[in-house]
This record gives C-alpha cells, sequence and structure tokens, in this order.
C-alpha cells in the first residue's frame, strides 16, 4: 500500500434508487480512495447489491452525483461505467459452458482479424495474461464445463480485467467457495490492490473481510450507517451495526465462534 491510499477516487453522492415503492438506495453518499479495498456488509435486503450496480452502471440511480476524480461523471450504462475505467463482477456471472475459457472471457467482447475471422489466437494469448496477473495456473483452453465454483469465479475476476480497470466492483467473490479457493480468491483480490487497482466488494463472511479489506462500510436499509478503517473496528462493533444495535455492548450472545446480538438469536427461536 502507498501513501496513495487517501487519494479519493470516486465518490458517490446523496444516491437514490427506488424500486416502486421500495427505497433500496436514501440518499447513500461514500468515498471510494484509491488503492484500497473496500468492503461493504449489511443484512440481506439493505441494499448492498444495488449500490454496486449504481456504481457499475447496471442500475442507474434516479437521483445523486457521481464524481470521479474530481470530475462529475454519469454513469448511465455499463460502457459508460468501463470507458470511465469501473468494471464489476457479480454472482450470476453469465458463462458459455460449451466454450472455452478466452472465448467467455471475452464472451461480447471477441477480437477479429484483419479478415474478419475470430481471432482465437489473440485472445488466448490476452486471457492468458490476464489469468496470469492473478497469478492463475488455469489454461485458456479448458472448457467452463466442468470448472470449479472457484474456478468460475477466477475466470469471471479475469473478464472484469479486460477494459483494464481502475475500480473493480465484486459482488460476493467468495460465496460457494471452499475453503482453499477460497484462500485463493482472496488472495487475487489482494495481488489486484497491490498492483494499482482499488477494490469494492460485497460480502457477508467477516472473517474475508477482515482479511484483506482496508475499510469497511455497513449498510442497513437502503443507506450507509458507518465506514470504519478496518484497523480500527472489531467483529462484534460490525455485527452489532449490520444489526442495528446502538452499542457494541448491547446484549451479546456466543454462539461456537461467531458473537450474535442477543436480538438476532431471538428472531430465530
Ligand atoms: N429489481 C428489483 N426490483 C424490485 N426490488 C428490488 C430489485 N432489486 C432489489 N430490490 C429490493 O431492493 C432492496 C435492496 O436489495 P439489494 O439486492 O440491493 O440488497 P442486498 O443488501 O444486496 O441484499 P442481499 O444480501 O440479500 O443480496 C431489497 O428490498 C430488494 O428486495
Amino acid at each position: 500500500m502507498t501513501s496513495q491510499i487517501h487519494t479519493p477516487l470516486l465518490k458517490v453522492e446523496d444516491v437514490c434508487v427506488t424500486f416502486g415503492y421500495i427505497e433500496a438506495l436514501k440518499d447513500v453518499s461514500l468515498t471510494v480512495n484509491s488503492h484500497e479495498i473496500l468492503a461493504i456488509v449489511g443484512d440481506n435486503g439493505a441494499g448492498k447489491s444495488t449500490l454496486l450496480k449504481a456504481i457499475s452502471g447496471l442500475q442507474p440511480p434516479d437521483t445523486g452525483t457521481f464524481i470521479w476524480k474530481d470530475n462529475e461523471v454519469s454513469i448511465s450504462s455499463v460502457k459508460a461505467a468501463n470507458d470511465i475505467g469501473i468494471s464489476a463482477t457479480f454472482q450470476s456471472a453469465d458463462f458459455c459452458d460449451n466454450l472455452d475459457i478466452a472465448a467467455n472471457i471475452f464472451l461480447g467482447n471477441e477480437l477479429h482479424t484483419f479478415f474478419g475471422n475470430r481471432d482465437d489466437n489473440t485472445m488466448h494469448i490476452k486471457s492468458r495474461k490476464l489469468l496470469h496477473k492473478l497469478t492463475s495456473p488455469l489454461s485458456t483452453y479448458r472448457s467452463m464445463h466442468g470448472l470449479s465454483m472457484g474456478e468460475r469465479q477466477t475466470v469471471s475476476i479475469a473478464r472484469s480485467l479486460l477494459t483494464n480497470p481502475e475500480l473493480i466492483l465484486m459482488d460476493e467473490p467468495t460465496a460457494s467457495l471452499s475453503i482453499i479457493q477460497t484462500a485463493q480468491v482472496l488472495s487475487y483480490i489482494k495481488e489486484l490492490r497491490n498492483h494499482g487497482r482499488t477494490i469494492v466488494l460485497v460480502c457477508h463472511n467477516l472473517p474475508d473481510i477482515f482479511a484483506i479489506a482496508d475499510r469497511i462500510a455497513v449498510m442497513r436499509a437502503g443507506q450507509i450507517t458507518a465506514v470504519h478503517k478496518i484497523s480500527e473496528t472489531s467483529y462484534e462493533q460490525i455485527v452489532a451495526e449490520i444489526a442495528g444495535a446502538r452499542t457494541v455492548n448491547e446484549e451479546f450472545i456466543n454462539v461456537d465462534t461467531m458473537t450474535v446480538p442477543r436480538k438476532i438469536i431471538n428472531r430465530y427461536n
């Protein structure tokens, strides 16, 4: 990490997204700093995915402003986001299982030769370079069919690098992965940050977040309710804030190794 970590890369200001009568995002403001891993946490339905979609151009906000490197920008589509330098990977990444990894990395962005044929050779070379950036040993000739969840996630991350983004948004990058696969994907994410990228990730797994993130933003009912440096907070504080406890000391109970506010336990009893 460098001193650049404190330079704002993207400022999200007063962003609102509604779906009919549902206010998914209510005046959300958040600063993303260069070269950081910023984790967004919150209970189901808190608005995390909608926030990522708004920044990625998938769900342009009803109102609000985006400031990219001190300039106001419009993120009205995925292409507009890509052109600025923002790319995203979502949990439900679409792949064609009958094609190989290189074809899937370039899906929708296929390269062509001077004569108009699909340029498989260059696509393989470039795909290999992208996977190499992640230190992944995957062969670009392997079919997507049969890849493990972790390998698919790796391809998804590689695909997000295609536009050479400065900011990469990741929705649940370690969901459904084994312990080993999770460790691998977390190490890829750190690798990206160490090479100057900025990562915003939505994740439910606090140990994963505490292992790699620099800061953590807590969402609740469509709003950002707290932002902390990881070094200045704790699991207990974050769990309490996700649950909406007023203080960290508000009635806790230990469930195995996890500390959970009693009112959450009561909800399920
Ligand atoms: N396309 C949509 N149409 C209608 N409502 C939506 C849509 N997308 C999201 N919502 C609603 O907006 C709110 C925020 O949803 P969002 O998916 O952003 O939450 P989340 O924090 O990512 O939740 P989870 O952790 O369960 O994925 C929820 O009430 C959700 O039902």
